[in-house]
Parts: structure tokens; C-alpha cells; sequence
């Protein structure tokens, strides 16, 4: 069997699912097909489906592959953003919104999307008035991806709170987040990644009932295996994601390359 046609595995690492593919195009196409199925379930019994989209390469399959599905709700879906940077201009490169609506909003027709205004001249209000309207739909589904340092969104070891009392709020990012977004191809140079973020808190993310968690890539080999080996804590946010029911983490065989035999031959 060749490795392009091989069979997805599955695992059960705490309550979460590890579901991984062959290649990042098939793993992002079981992200979208699991989120579709569990969109036109929603659909019958809600009228406006919150669900929250992640940014950044992990989700160029899914979003490639959601915006191709016909059968998506999107007329019943209002969609939010789990962070942006504070004081990049909506049309720079490496601007979240930028990214949406070019691989997103631009391309289907939902019933409602609300932006993250980085550029606001009040980014604290802005960040608490995100907070307050993401509260009213309470969000159903969640697009996540896991940086290379291991943050959900952009809540970064070890500050990353597992407890916030916020929903939403401004963070510093350190350097070593802001050398891997450079490192990402996101900025010419370290010196031009923002300093701040308005990032949903992971109490926020967690609050989701449905987690779609999207690493592929051999970047994220190590991380990978820290989230799904390592003890639960903030030195690494992404290990929390172990204690949710419904989360699925799709995988390609790079990403899962180096985790522990004894997980894989469960
Ligand atoms: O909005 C986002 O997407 C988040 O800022 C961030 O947590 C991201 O998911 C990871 O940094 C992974 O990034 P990649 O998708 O580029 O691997």
C-alpha cells in the first residue's frame, strides 16, 4: 500500500481522539469533513452556529477544503477569530484578518463574521468588547492549531493560563513566539512582528464543546509529541487540549514522527 493511500490511525491520548493521516492534505480533508458533519447537525437545531477559526499554516487544508464543501450552513454560521496582533495593518501579509478573508470570508457567504480590529486606538476595549459578543454566540466549534512552542492561540508558555478569568485579552509575545513567526514566513524579520496580541484565553477555547485541532507538518514533530506525552501544564499549553471530550488532533505522518512507540501501537 503506498503511503498516500494508507489508512488513517486512531488513538485516545486522555479524551481527546489522534486521528493521523497519511499526508497534511489528508488530514485537513477529515478536519473538514468532521467539522461539516457536525455543522449541518447544529444547523437544525440553532439558528446562528458560533465557531471560531484558527489562522496560520495548519489550517491552509481545512479552510481550502471547507470553502469547497457545498453542504457547509454558512448562512447560520457567525465566525470569530482567536487572536490578531496589535497595531498591524488589516492588509499586511501576516495579518489574521488579511488571512481570512482571503481564504475565508472572501470566499463563502456567512451569515455574520466579526473581526479582531487590531488597529483600534483602544485595543483593551476592543479586546473586551470581542470577549462580550463571542459570550452572546456561544461558540460551538473551534479551529485550533498548536505553535511551535506549544500556545494555543497566542497564550504562550509558561504564562499560559489554564484558570483565566478573562475571555479575551492583550498578551506580550516573547521572543522565542515571535522568532517562530518570523520563522513561519510571516515577517522579513524578527524586528517587524508585533510585540502585542489580542488573543482569546484558553478557558475561552476550552469552553468550546467541539475542538478541531489541526498539526501537520515536521515542524511541529516536537511539539507534538510534548503535548501528547508530556505531563498537563502551562510549560506546555497544548497538553490541556487531553482533558476535553469532543477534540479531535489530526496529524500527518510528519507530525506524528516522533511520538513514543508505545502511544502509537496502542
Ligand atoms: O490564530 C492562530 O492560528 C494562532 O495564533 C496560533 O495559535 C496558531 O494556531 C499556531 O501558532 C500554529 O500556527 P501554524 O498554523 O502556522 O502552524
Amino acid at each position: 500500500m503506498t503511503e498516500a493511500s494508507s489508512p488513517a490511525k486512531y488513538y485516545q491520548v486522555g479524551t481527546a481522539t489522534v486521528e493521523v493521516h497519511p499526508n497534511r492534505y489528508a488530514a485537513g480533508a477529515a478536519a473538514a469533513q468532521a467539522a461539516s458533519k457536525a455543522l449541518i447537525e447544529l444547523a437544525k437545531a440553532h439558528n446562528s452556529i458560533g465557531v471560531i477559526f484558527a489562522t496560520g499554516a495548519s489550517q491552509f487544508e481545512i479552510l481550502n477544503e471547507l470553502t469547497r464543501l457545498t453542504d457547509i450552513p454558512w448562512d447560520q454560521i457567525h465566525g470569530f477569530h482567536m487572536d490578531e496582533y496589535v497595531n498591524l495593518p488589516a492588509d499586511h501579509p501576516a495579518s489574521f484578518r488579511r488571512y481570512l478573508r482571503e481564504r475565508l470570508t472572501g470566499k463563502v457567504r456567512m451569515k455574520e463574521f466579526s473581526e479582531i480590529d487590531g488597529n483600534s486606538p483602544d485595543p483593551e476595549q476592543t479586546s473586551q468588547n470581542y470577549a462580550a459578543k463571542l459570550r452572546l454566540a456561544d461558540p460551538q466549534v473551534c479551529f485550533l492549531g498548536i505553535g511551535e512552542n506549544g500556545h494555543l492561540a497566542f497564550n504562550d508558555p509558561p504564562v499560559a493560563d489554564f484558570t483565566d478569568p478573562l475571555d479575551a485579552k492583550i498578551v506580550v509575545l516573547d521572543a522565542l513566539c515571535r522568532q517562530q513567526q518570523m520563522a513561519e514566513g510571516w515577517f522579513p524579520n524578527v524586528e517587524q512582528v508585533p510585540a502585542r496580541a489580542i488573543t482569546l484565553t484558553i478557558p475561552t477555547l476550552l469552553r468550546v464543546p467541539k475542538l478541531i485541532v489541526s498539526v501537520p507538518g515536521i515542524r511541529k514533530a516536537m511539539i507534538v509529541r510534548r503535548a501528547l506525552e508530556e505531563a498537563i501544564s502551562t510549560e506546555c499549553p497544548a497538553t490541556i487540549l487531553r482533558t476535553r471530550p469532543d477534540t479531535t488532533i489530526y496529524l500527518d505522518l510528519e507530525s506524528a514522527s516522533e511520538l513514543d512507540d508505545v502511544l502509537l501501537s496502542r
